[in-house]
Order: structure tokens, then C-alpha cells, then sequence
């Protein structure tokens, strides 16, 4: 079943320039500029562009945030904005810098607000509390007022509020944005368990390369308010011809092998330590290696996922 439906989706921002000492002229800015996009349930999307693409404004647009300029995008089966109220029972939004907690109060005293807000039954409250309180390990800032914790304990308790409801769709901007090494580790293994399990559709926007392989099974790249991409990182990896690496060391040098599927790119060592390319199955070369009786050790490098963003990002 798809949780989001966006047909010809489109956001225009009318923005005032100065174009002398007193002129200003009205210019329009196509943030979002027809986007076609179906995801279905229990997917882990990351949504990802440089800087300016559109990600933010199409996940406000989602979220009953931002009104479309055009075009047609359903959340659950329901209009974003006119139908927000009721849409928000159904989604968890944790956007790094709206925060959903009251600033003033323990963070405890958030989440039972939360509670009352939506109504949610005690028994799945708690029991949804005492997940993240395991997981996300707020028990040793549970009680200090939200204005007093560091960025990593309160996106641990933004992310809680967001998911006291049990949403069947969760909205993230930039989530591990910002947070020390430890918080950022606790964030992403807590997402890539939630996406495991497969009730929770998760949508995530991220300059994070890390979070884009732990978290995103399906990428969604936009560029100039456009899909440029659509599909697996492995996608990504065979459009970009990025290719996993076999190095092998052995005990003494020997004739280059010929085998279907791996190409020579590097000999050092004296012909001790040879690199090859692979453009299919590493059985083959392995086993023809294995075969001279030589082979001392072997690495499978996994194309580096820098490299493909980097030319993504930069118009292939
Ligand atoms: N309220 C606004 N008024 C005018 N222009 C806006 C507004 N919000 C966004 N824009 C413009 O729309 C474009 C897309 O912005 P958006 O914030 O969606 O990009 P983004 O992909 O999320 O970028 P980043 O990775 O930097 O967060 C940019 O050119 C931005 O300047």
C-alpha cells in the first residue's frame, strides 16, 4: 500500500531581489519543481541533494507544513494540510530545528503531554516509553528541563515524541545533524532497528554518508527541485560504474590470470600484491587464484560511497 502519493508536486517561493541602490524585483523560485514519487509501506527512503534542492520544502510539503504551488501529494490517504489534524495521528515529524518538546518542562513531563494530546491508550504509551527509554537511553535525563540538554539528548527526545503515537510514517530532517559521535551512532542503530521491523515507513533527508548506508535502502536524489535518481545505492553504484575491488597478496609473483569478470588495474611488490577491478561475481578470480597455490591473503573493497555522491551531486 503507498503511504505517500506525490504526482507533478511543485512549490514556488516568490523572493524580492535588489537589483540597484532602490530596485527591488519580484523573482520566483522553483523549490519543488514537479515531483513524481510513490512510496510504499515499510520503506527506508532517504531523500537526499545538495544544498538549495528542495529536500526540506518537499518534506514540509508532506507534512502538512507548506502548501503546494501545484500539483497532487496524499500521506496515508490524506491531504496534507487541509486534513493536517487528522493526518498528524498517523505521522511523526522530528525536524531539527522545530522542536515538539516544551522547553520548559522535564522531558518526561513532554511525553505525557504528548499522551493527553493524542489521546494515546496508557498500556501502548508505556510500553513505547520504555522502548526508547532502552534503546535511546534517556533514563539519565528524563527529568531535566528540555532547555538544559545537549543537542544529542534532546534529539533522542525528539525522536521519542515522535514515535509515542506509534505513526505509521516517520519524517526526518538532517537527524543525526550536529550530534557528537555517540548520539549519532545511538540515532541511526535506533532508525535502522525501526526500519527493520518494518511497521514504520521512514523518510529521511541527510548530508550524512553514513546515515545514507546504514539507513536508506531506497534513494531518492533531488537536484534543482527535481528526481535526478531513483533506486537502490547499488543502483547508484553500477550508474556510476563504481566498481568493488579484489587486492590480493601472494607468496610469489605469477602470470596474470585471465578471468571473465575481473580486470588487472594495479601490479606492486615485485608482482606480490596485485589489484583487480571486478565487474562481476568475485567467485571466479578467487577460485582461479586459489588455484596457483600462491594466494597469502585477499580484500574485497567496497566502492566508496563519497565517490558516487560526489559525482551525483556534481551532474555526473
Ligand atoms: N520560505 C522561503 N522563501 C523563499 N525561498 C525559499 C524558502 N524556503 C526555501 N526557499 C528556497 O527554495 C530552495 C530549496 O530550499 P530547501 O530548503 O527545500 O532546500 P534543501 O534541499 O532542504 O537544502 P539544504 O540541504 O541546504 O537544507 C532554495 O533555493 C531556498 O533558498
Amino acid at each position: 500500500m503507498a503511504v505517500i502519493e506525490a504526482r507533478e508536486l511543485r512549490k514556488d517561493f516568490t523572493v524580492r531581489q535588489r537589483t540597484g541602490r532602490l530596485r527591488r524585483e519580484r523573482r520566483v523560485v522553483a523549490a519543488v519543481d514537479g515531483i513524481d514519487l510513490t512510496v510504499e509501506a515499510g520503506e527506508m527512503v532517504g531523500y537526499i541533494g545538495p544544498n538549495g534542492a528542495g529536500k526540506s520544502t518537499t518534506l514540509k510539503m508532506f507534512t502538512g507544513v507548506l502548501f503546494p504551488s501545484a500539483g497532487h501529494v496524499r500521506v496515508c490517504g490524506f491531504e496534507p494540510v487541509p486534513q493536517r489534524v487528522a493526518m498528524a495521528r498517523r505521522i511523526g515529524v522530528v525536524f531539527g530545528q522545530r522542536s515538539q518538546l516544551w522547553w520548559d518542562l522535564p522531558l518526561a513531563d513532554s511525553f505525557d503531554l504528548l499522551r493527553h494530546i493524542y489521546r494515546v491508550p496508557a498500556a501502548d504509551h508505556a510500553a513505547r516509553l520504555a522502548r526508547c527509554r532502552r534503546l535511546l537511553d534517556l533514563d539519565s535525563f528524563l527529568d531535566q528541563p528540555v532547555r538544559q540538554l545537549s543537542l544529542g539528548q534532546r534529539m533522542r527526545g525528539e525522536l521519542t515524541a515522535a514515535l509515542l503515537h506509534g505513526p505509521s510514517v516517520l519524517f526526518l530532517d538532517e537527524p543525526t545533524i550536529g550530534l557528537d559521535v555517540v548520539s549519532k551512532q545511538a540515532v541511526r542503530e535506533f532508525l535502522a532497528d525501526l526500519g527493520a521491523e518494518g511497521d514504520t515507513t521512514l523518510v529521511l533527508t541527510t548530508h550524512d554518508l553514513a546515515d545514507i548506508e546504514r539507513l536508506c535502502r531506497r534513494l531518492v536524489v533531488v537536484d534543482h527541485g527535481r528526481i535526478v535518481h531513483d533506486g537502490t545505492l547499488d543502483d547508484l553504484h553500477s550508474r556510476y560504474g563504481s566498481q568493488r575491488r579484489v587486492v590480493v597478496d601472494l607468496d610469489e609473483p605469477t602470470d596474470p590470470l585471465d578471468v571473465p569478470g575481473a580486470l588487472l588495474e594495479a601490479t606492486e611488490s615485485g608482482g606480490r600484491r596485485l589489484t583487480y577491478a571486478l565487474t562481476g561475481p568475485p567467485g571466479p578470480l578467487l577460485a582461479a587464484l586459489a588455484g596457483t597455490g600462491k594466494l597469502r591473503d585477499v580484500a574485497i573493497l567496497e566502492p566508496e560511497i563519497e565517490d558516487v555522491v560526489a559525482k551525483l551531486y556534481s551532474g555526473g
